[in-house]
């Protein structure tokens, strides 16, 4: 039976973001994003859930930076969850003196800490069921989770529905290794990583590709390229599917200027279709190429 690893122990957003994904596979939770994806890399699952954007905290950098390394892996569909979190603490703590949460969530609890357990230290732990875990070990006295760890681990729920930004949300993908890609339905996203030149403009030209063909970008971030000061990778998604002319010609105008990785082209959880332009319909794009064609075989002027 296939495997999904994700990024666990049991209990994280991220395991109800896999059950999400799953159409009968086996979950497997892994301790950390990068070993997530090199069980996939190693054939030990044939893919990987793990979350790449907060709507709070932004990028997850051990996801993008796996990503942009390593054989090449491609998100085949996303889910987006709502984040509000559980603390949970061992039954007989009387003081709560150290909460502990993978870094994404404190950052989200930053202000109900300050109000609520002041004197309180944070910890960081490997995930947020790592951190219920430790808990249950008597490593720290809280932790702050996702909901479902309460129904996993023995522990008293101390808070419910925590949460300094309402409406907040993360991005999971699932991801797996080069192969045939999800049909376009019209309401899609491509994700790539560009190694964009270290000179004058050279980003604002991968970007204007885009604009010139009516490509909406939903997100960019940048990631340092490890031991090269200095220097950067970006990492871009935008509307649309590689089966589209506009977005294949978008991406081979890209490839013309650097390096890029693809990264996939899958339906968007929202479903929010792009809006656009006639000069950049996709008709459009299909009927110039045409042209083009018919122009190169003599049968037109
Ligand atoms: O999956 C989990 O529970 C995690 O620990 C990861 C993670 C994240 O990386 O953003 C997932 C969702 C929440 O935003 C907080 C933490």
């Amino acid at each position: 039976m296939s495997r999904i690893a994700y990024f666990g122990p049991v209990g994280t957003f991220s395991e109800q973001a896999a059950r999400m994904f799953a159409q009968g596979e086996n979950l497997v939770p892994v301790e950390t994003i990068p070993a997530a994806l090199s069980a996939v890399r190693e054939g030990e699952a044939e893919s990987a859930c793990v979350p790449v954007e907060n709507s709070v905290e932004g990028p997850v950098t051990a996801t993008l930076d796996g990503l942009a390394e390593g054989s090449p892996l491609v998100a085949v569909a996303e889910v987006l969850l709502p984040v509000h979190f559980t603390v949970l603490v061992r039954p007989d703590v009387d003081t709560i003196r150290t909460v502990a949460s993978h870094p994404h969530a404190l950052a989200q609890v930053r202000h109900w800490l300050e109000r609520n357990l002041p004197d309180a230290e944070t910890v960081v732990a490997s995930s947020t069921a790592a951190a219920a875990v430790g808990v249950c070990d008597g490593e720290y006295d809280a932790a702050v989770t996702a909901p479902a760890a309460a129904e996993t681990y023995p522990l008293k729920v101390f808070a419910e529905g925590v949460a300094d930004v309402p409406d907040a949300r993360t991005r999971f993908l699932l991801l797996s290794p080069p192969g045939s890609l999800p049909e376009p339905t019209g309401a899609d996203r491509t994700s790539i990583v560009a190694a964009a030149a270290n000179r004058t403009g050279s980003l604002a030209e991968l970007l204007t590709e885009l604009a010139l063909r009516d490509i909406n970008l939903t997100r960019l971030d940048a990631r340092p390229v490890k031991g090269n000061f200095g220097v950067y990778r970006f990492f871009l998604d935008f509307e649309g599917h590689i089966a589209e002319e506009r977005v294949g010609d978008a991406l081979a105008a890209l490839r013309r200027r650097c390096e890029v990785r693809f990264l996939g082209s899958y339906p968007r959880a929202d479903g929010a279709r792009p809006v656009e332009r006639d000069t950049a319909a996709e008709e459009r794009f299909v009927s110039a190429a045409r042209w083009v064609q018919a122009v190169r075989n003599g049968e037109l002027a």
